[in-house]
C-alpha cells in the first residue's frame, strides 16, 4: 500500500510591510505583519524512486519542477538533517497565484516540510521545523504558523499576534508576476540618498487586529514596497482605484505584488467589490478570501 500525506497551506497578505535600509547580506530588515488568508495550496507527498515534483492549477506552467522548487528544497533540507533520502513525489495543487506577493512558493515549502515530516516520522520539534523554514526563505516560517504574526529580522523571526474577528478580503491577480528581488532593488533605487528609518511595528495596527476591527485595520495598513511595485507595474494604480471606487475600506499591493488586496466590511461587500473589479477589466482574475486562516495543516488528522 502506498502511503501519502497531504498538507494544506494558506496564502498571506502583509497588512504592514515596513522596510529598512539594505543590510550587508543584501536583505532588508522588516517590520512585517503577516495575515494568513483563505486561499490554499495543497502539497501531497508520496514515497517514490526519485525526488520529483508535479503541479496542477491555473498557474502551474509558471512553477519550476526541478530542485529549485521550494517544496523539493524543503524535502531535501529535512532529509539531510535527519539522515534520510529525499526520494518522494511532491504534488502541488496550486491555487495561490505565482509570483503574486502572496507567498505561494513559501506555502509549498512549508507544506512539503510538514508533509515529509509526517511521512517520515522524524520527531522534529516545532522549533527545528521553523529553523529549516527560515533557511528556505524569509516568508516560509509564517506559512507554517498562519494566523497573524509580526516578522522581524528579514521577516523570519515571528511573534504570533491575536486576531479578534474575521477580516474579509478581495484579491485581484495581475496579468504577469513581479520578482521579489527586483521590487526590493527598486525600493533601494527610489530611496537612494534618503535616510531610511528603522522599521517598527504599528501598535495601532496590532490593536486593530486584536479587536477584529476592519475600519481600524483599514486606517493603519501600510506597505513600503507599494511605490516600488507601482513603479515597475504602473497599471496596478488602475486596479487599486477600481477597488476603492467599488467601496473597499482600503486598497493596497500585497507584499512585493503585483496582487492587489482590498479589505471590505463583510462577505456581501466582498462579492460586490469582486464583481466591480472583474467588470473593470484591470486584472486577470479576482478572488475573495476570509482571514485569518490556519497555518500548514495535515489533512485527515
Ligand atoms: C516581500 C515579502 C513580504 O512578505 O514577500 P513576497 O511579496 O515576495 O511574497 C518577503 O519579504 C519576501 O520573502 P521571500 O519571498 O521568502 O524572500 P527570500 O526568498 O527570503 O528572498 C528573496 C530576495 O528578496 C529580497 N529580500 C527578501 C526579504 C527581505 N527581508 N529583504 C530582501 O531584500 C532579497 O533580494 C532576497 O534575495
Ligand atoms: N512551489 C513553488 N511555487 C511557486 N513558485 C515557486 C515555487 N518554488 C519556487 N518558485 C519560484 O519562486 C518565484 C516566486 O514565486 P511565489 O512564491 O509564488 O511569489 P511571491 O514571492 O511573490 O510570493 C517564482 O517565480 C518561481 O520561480
Amino acid at each position: 500500500m502506498s502511503v501519502s500525506v497531504t498538507v494544506r497551506v494558506p496564502a498571506k497578505v502583509n497588512v504592514q510591510l515596513s522596510v529598512g535600509g539594505v543590510r550587508a547580506d543584501g536583505f532588508h530588515d522588516l517590520a512585517n505583519v503577516f495575515l494568513a488568508v483563505g486561499l490554499y495550496d495543497e502539497v501531497t507527498v508520496t514515497p517514490s524512486d526519485t525526488l520529483r515534483v508535479t503541479c496542477a492549477g491555473p498557474d502551474a506552467a509558471q512553477v519550476p519542477l526541478d530542485r529549485t522548487n521550494l517544496a523539493a528544497r524543503a524535502a531535501e533540507a529535512l532529509a539531510a538533517r535527519y539522515g534520510r533520502d529525499a526520494n518522494v513525489h511532491l504534488h502541488i495543487a496550486k491555487d495561490i497565484p505565482v509570483a503574486g506577493g502572496m507567498a505561494g512558493g513559501s506555502a509549498d515549502g512549508a507544506g512539503a516540510l510538514l508533509a515529509c515530516d509526517a511521512l517520515w516520522g522524524t520527531g522534529a520539534s516545532r522549533g527545528e521545523l521553523l529553523d529549516i523554514c527560515a533557511e528556505l526563505g524569509s516568508d516560509v516560517p509564517f506559512s507554517l504558523v498562519g494566523g497573524a504574526a509580526l516578522g522581524t529580522g528579514r521577516g523570519e523571526r515571528l511573534t504570533v499576534l491575536d486576531v479578534g474577528g474575521a477580516f474579509h478580503w478581495v484579491f485581484a491577480m495581475a496579468a504577469r508576476g513581479l520578482s521579489t528581488p527586483a521590487v526590493f532593488r527598486e525600493f533601494d533605487r527610489l530611496g537612494a540618498g534618503r535616510d531610511i528609518p528603522e522599521p517598527v511595528a504599528s501598535a495601532d495596527l496590532i490593536d486593530a487586529l486584536a479587536k477584529g476591527d476592519p475600519d481600524a485595520l483599514a486606517a493603519t495598513v501600510s506597505n513600503d514596497l507599494q511605490a516600488a511595485a507601482l513603479s515597475l507595474f504602473p497599471e496596478l494604480a488602475a486596479t487599486l482605484a477600481a477597488g476603492r471606487a467599488a467601496g473597499a475600506l482600503t486598497a493596497l499591493v500585497s507584499g512585493s505584488g503585483p496582487t492587489t488586496a482590498f479589505l471590505v466590511p463583510d462577505a456581501g461587500s466582498a462579492e460586490r467589490v469582486a464583481r466591480a473589479l472583474r467588470d473593470s477589466g484591470t486584472c486577470r482574475t479576482v478572488r475573495t478570501a476570509p482571514a485569518p486562516a490556519p497555518g500548514a495543516t495535515v489533512l485527515g488528522d
